[in-house]
């Protein structure tokens, strides 16, 4: 069970008043609030000042200054002095807004305070964020525009990890309304963000324009909306239960493969959200949309269909009956390179290395330590330490199970007359074998 689940919430608000106070988080970290000075973020440090516990556990406020607006400076100063006024000690951080990269100003803005919410936050702190069960419904239907299934249309937890500590947001069920009651009720001074009458933004589009059409109609639509979304993070939380156990039975020793056929096997719908778990836990970028009809070939009947699914620098490939999750790595190298043990080599975006490394205290019949390293040509014989003939290599790497992507890249070392010592450090022949006990060298490839 998520940690978040298990701690008091508020009781949903059907009257839209505040609860005497804030629920006791069950973590024991140092509070932080997220103070941007507006009415949401005004409110919730404004209920948190009120309590003991909170100002025991360390309660600080973070401003973050992001230096787009030219009135910025007098928010943050208007931020300093309703601290001051509640006796609460606040940090204003300045960010660097980067440029528009695409998702808009508002976006890059978002992602810099993001950056240093978590710089700020400590071991195990919390940070609370103001928002409220208006933005929960927004966030509700900007992800059914986006057609978001369940794991999206539940929207904002109440609780989640952040950085090194938590998020909490323990006003998402109560209404705006009844924070302007508050801050009303006690006097309470706040900025109006001008940004929030811009209707070019899909946010305020919806809070401006379509709420406010649709509560005309049907009073209660925020509150539905809300509770829509609660009612997906219960689906959605039974669903991945059912995901967990469905991945243990597709899974490999190795946390990086699945077997295709018992993955064939599942229903679609579980299948994609098994390899959409699958590539999460590898901690390889999310799958796009796109992936689940593109894999399909990939999953198809037959021995073994070529190709792969690539994306975000990541890739999954099939072989031998098994899906490959992984990074993608640069292309192999193929011009062939000297080598003298001595510095680690780096080969196809791996690296090669003796250890202890350089050639001194050679026995009389050494190998030189003036190595050749390429990559594979086919071809490529080798003679295994206890035989007396050589070898074919790609029978040798098929033998030891090495998929053909990884057979691309492993780096072969040859003496200056052509002999075939290793491969990678995967397989090594009788005559360098012998070499490495004899001198305590260690061939490792890192690949
Ligand atoms: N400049 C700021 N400094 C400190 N905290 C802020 C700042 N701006 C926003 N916050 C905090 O974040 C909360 C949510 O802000 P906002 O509605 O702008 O959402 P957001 O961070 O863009 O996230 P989302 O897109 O998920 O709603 C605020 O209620 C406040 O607690």
């Amino acid at each position: 069970m998520n940690k978040g689940e298990a701690v008091n919430r508020p009781e949903p608000s059907t009257s839209g008043a505040l609860p005497a106070a804030l629920p006791a988080p069950s973590c024991e970290g140092p509070m932080l609030v997220g103070y941007s000075g507006g009415l949401d973020s005004t409110v919730l440090l404004h209920l948190l000042a009120q309590s003991d516990q909170m100002r025991r556990r360390g309660l600080r406020a973070l401003h973050v200054h992001h230096g787009l607006h030219a009135d910025a400076d007098e928010w943050a100063r208007h931020c300093i002095d309703l601290c001051r006024e509640l006796d609460v000690p606040i940090d204003v951080v300045r960010v660097a807004v980067a440029g528009d990269t695409g998702d808009g100003l508002e976006a890059a803005a978002r992602d810099a305070r993001h950056a240093a919410f978590a710089e700020c936050l400590g071991e195990g702190a919390i940070l609370a964020l103001a928002h409220h069960r208006d933005d929960q419904a927004e966030t509700f239907l900007l992800r059914a525009l986006r057609a978001s299934g369940p794991d999206g249309l539940g929207a904002m937890r109440a609780w989640r990890r952040f950085g090194r500590g938590w998020m909490w947001r323990p006003l998402l069920e109560l209404p705006r309304q009844a924070l302007l009651a508050h801050a009303r009720a006690h006097g309470l001074r706040w900025i109006e963000d001008p940004s929030n009458a811009d209707d070019a933004h899909d946010r305020n589009f919806l809070r401006n324009k379509v709420m406010p059409l649709l509560q005309a109609r049907w009073p209660h639509a925020g509150a539905a909306f809300a509770q829509a979304a609660g009612l997906q993070r219960e689906a959605s939380a039974l669903l991945e239960e059912m995901d967990a156990q469905a991945l243990a039975m597709v899974r490999t020793v190795d946390p990086r493969c699945l077997h295709v056929a018992s993955l064939a096997a599942l229903p679609a719908p579980r299948r994609a959200r098994v390899l959409r778990r699958w590539v999460a836990e590898t901690g390889l970028p999310p799958l796009p949309a796109r992936a689940i009809a593109e894999l399909a070939p990939l999953l198809a009947a037959g021995p073994n269909p070529r190709g792969e699914f690539a994306w975000s620098g990541a890739a999954i490939r099939r072989w031998r009956g098994l899906l490959y999750a992984g990074l993608r790595p640069p292309p192999p190298d193929t011009a062939p390179r000297y080598w003298d043990g001595r510095a680690a080599l780096h080969w196809s975006g791996g690296e090669l290395s003796l250890t202890p490394p350089g050639p001194a205290g050679e026995p009389r019949d050494a190998i030189t330590p003036r190595f050749v390293v390429r990559s594979r040509q086919g071809g490529e014989r080798i003679t295994l330490p206890g035989r007396r003939h050589s070898h074919a290599l790609k029978h040798v790497l098929q033998d030891l199970g090495v998929p053909p992507w990884s057979r691309e890249r492993l780096p072969l070392l040859f003496d200056p007359e052509g002999e075939l010592l290793a491969a990678g450090d995967l397989v090594l022949s009788a005559r360098f074998d012998a070499w490495s006990r004899n001198t305590g060298r260690r061939l490792s490839w890192r690949g």
